[in-house]
């Protein structure tokens, strides 16, 4: 979309076309809306990071709480966003093998109960198999450095 096209938008449609920038998390448009007009797309990245960074560690937190979990339920119950799906589906979610998906539960539980808020990665960046490396990995990381790693991880 043409960006004098996005500066044109009402609140209501803009919200309606970056609701989803973070899964599920229309605050993020929400906040960044007073910026407009924006001078390009990466004009608007740029007031989604700096809005995230500005964050306390609570809200930066939250914001992670609102993704959905890898080869969770919503992915089984056909309840992610068009977005999130497709995401899944890149990196192999769509197509597990019963204890694939048992493995990746129990993994994603280990993981919300270290830190309080879920394992969150790029994934249509990842194949499934660097996905559990990763998470594999992270577990080891203390809850701030984690908290940074997972919010430096929005694509
Ligand atoms: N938890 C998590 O990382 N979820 C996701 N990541 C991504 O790229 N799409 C998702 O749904």
């Amino acid at each position: 979309m043409d960006i004098n096209a996005v500066n044109a938008l009402s609140y209501g449609e803009f919200l309606e076309i970056f609701g989803n920038v973070i899964e599920k998390c229309p605050i993020i448009p929400a906040a960044i809306w007073i910026h407009r007009p924006f001078t390009g797309l990466a004009d608007i990245e740029a007031h989604i990071s700096d809005f995230i960074d500005s964050l306390p560690e609570s809200g930066k937190e939250g914001i992670l709480r609102c993704h959905p979990d890898l080869a969770g339920r919503e992915l089984q119950s056909g309840a992610l966003t068009r977005d999130s799906q497709e995401e899944q589906r890149a990196a192999g979610f769509t197509d597990l093998q019963p204890v694939e998906v048992s493995r990746m539960r129990s993994l994603n539980s280990e993981y919300k109960e270290r830190f309080g808020f879920p394992f969150v990665i790029c994934a249509r960046l990842n194949t499934k198999r660097d996905i559990t490396r990763e998470l594999l990995d992270r577990l080891g990381n203390d809850r701030a450095a984690e908290r940074a790693r997972a919010i430096d991880e929005h694509c």
